[in-house]
């Protein structure tokens, strides 16, 4: 399986193309466009997010809810593009008014402008901008929907925003706390306490013109054993989840299971034992690894966290330089979130169900949906 996107912040739609998906799988438009509003959700957005009620529109490769083994064409309509027509358009626009010159640290709009030889940033970030995530967030919607079948099940919850740490400890079987979050936390954080002290954070830094990151976690539930593999780098599928976490935008880091903190600890302290009874077959008491050992999965949970640093866009601009007259100036700004990690939590989950679905399909050959069950029946026993 594969999928290309395309489209700009500005423009009038995303759209993703996915090629390579088992017929047969029932898609649910409403559970594609319910993790649509998630992930335009979350304390500390900016008021694109007022504009914007991203819903999924599908164009092809489904037929009476079922996937026919057809590319599969996702479009989600930018509303504020209405806004944007006049300087967005294709063939005739206004290409000289909402120039952006003064490049924003953090953001790709110097490296872009000289890569691509623009004196206009707006040629980049168009493309750079995270609202490229909403139609992933469907992509992965729609893996979701397969991996379901399979009884595999995906969690995202907040663990730090800023300075601030969850103290509640929690079990990864906390399912229903993890569920609780997203309905009920604006922050998708599973402690009421650490939340009150996130958004706080947050409060701070929209008070003092700044931005703030944090850390997201994902886990995934179900997974069987042998998806993935050790043989060869670009089959390992930590390495696979790790590459599709950090194309996420302002994600500068990933870890999976214990991650660095093992690099910190002896071998004894970090490997989970092995154990064996007749009726669980092997079974290890600690998962450290995070559900994946030599780039296959072991059959525990996955478990993904992703370090999202602070937004570049400051309302207290940074020091630039304009790339027109080389001239010190501070850097752009229009608008902006303060704080993105639960937007950025469910663009994760969608990441991650997009390289586990591909896994899965791999491991047991995905031209149906149908055949797919019977062969992990066949392997796992299960049914
Ligand atoms: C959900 C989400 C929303 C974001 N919103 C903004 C924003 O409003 N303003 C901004 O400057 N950056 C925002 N970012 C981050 C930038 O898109 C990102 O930092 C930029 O594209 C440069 O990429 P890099 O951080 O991966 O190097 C957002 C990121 C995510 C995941
Ligand atoms: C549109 C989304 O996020 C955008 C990501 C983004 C950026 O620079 O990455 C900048 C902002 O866009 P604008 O400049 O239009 O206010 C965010 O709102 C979204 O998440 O759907």
């Amino acid at each position: 399986m594969r999928f290309l996107d395309a489209g700009e912040t500005h423009g009038k739609a995303l759209i993703a193309i996915i090629e390579g998906f088992p017929a047969h799988v029932k898609i649910d438009i409403e559970n594609i466009n319910h993790l649509l509003q998630l992930r335009q959700r979350g304390y500390g957005r900016g008021k694109r997010m007022e504009i914007e009620k991203d819903r999924v529109k599908i164009l092809s490769g489904v037929r009476n809810s079922f996937t026919t083994g057809a590319p599969i064409t996702l479009m989600i309509e930018n509303r504020d593009y209405e806004n944007w027509k006049s300087f967005m358009d294709a063939t005739q626009c206004d290409v000289d008014t909402k120039k952006v010159t003064v490049p924003r640290p953090g953001h790709a709009d110097l490296a872009g402008c000289l890569k691509y030889e623009f004196d206009d940033a707006r040629n980049v970030l168009e493309r750079a901008s995270a609202r490229e995530t909403a139609i992933r967030v469907a992509v992965g919607a729609v893996c979701e929907e397969l991996l379901k079948m399979f009884g595999i099940k995906l969690y995202n919850h907040v663990v730090e925003i800023g300075r601030v740490r969850l103290t509640k400890s929690y079990s990864f079987n906390d399912t229903e706390l993890f569920e609780q979050a997203l309905s009920s936390s604006d922050l998708f954080c599973i402690d009421k306490e650490a939340e009150m002290k996130m958004k706080e954070e947050i409060d701070i830094a929209k008070q003092i013109g700044d931005s703030v990151g944090g850390i997201a976690e994902v886990i995934c539930k179900n997974v069987p054993y042998g998806i993935g593999s050790h043989v060869h780098w670009d089959r390992k599928l930590d390495a696979q989840i790790a590459h599709s976490v950090m194309s996420i935008q302002s994600v500068k880091g990933v870890e999976i299971g214990m991650g660095f903190e093992a690099a910190r600890r002896f071998g004894s302290e970090v490997h989970d034992e092995i154990y064996y009874d007749d009726k669980k077959g092997f079974y290890r008491k600690t998962n450290n690894a995070g559900g994946i050992e030599g780039g296959i999965s072991n059959g525990m949970d996955i478990v993904v966290r992703a370090a999202f640093k602070p937004i570049p866009t400051l309302y207290k601009p940074l020091k630039s330089v304009d790339i027109r007259t080389f001239q010190p100036a501070e850097a752009a700004v229009e608008r902006s979130d303060i704080c993105a990690v639960p937007a950025g939590s469910i663009v994760m989950r969608a990441a991650i169900a997009y390289v586990l679905a591909n896994a899965l399909i791999e491991r047991l050959g995905g031209d149906s949906a149908k055949t797919m069950l019977e062969t992990f029946k066949r392997i796992y026993n299960k049914g």
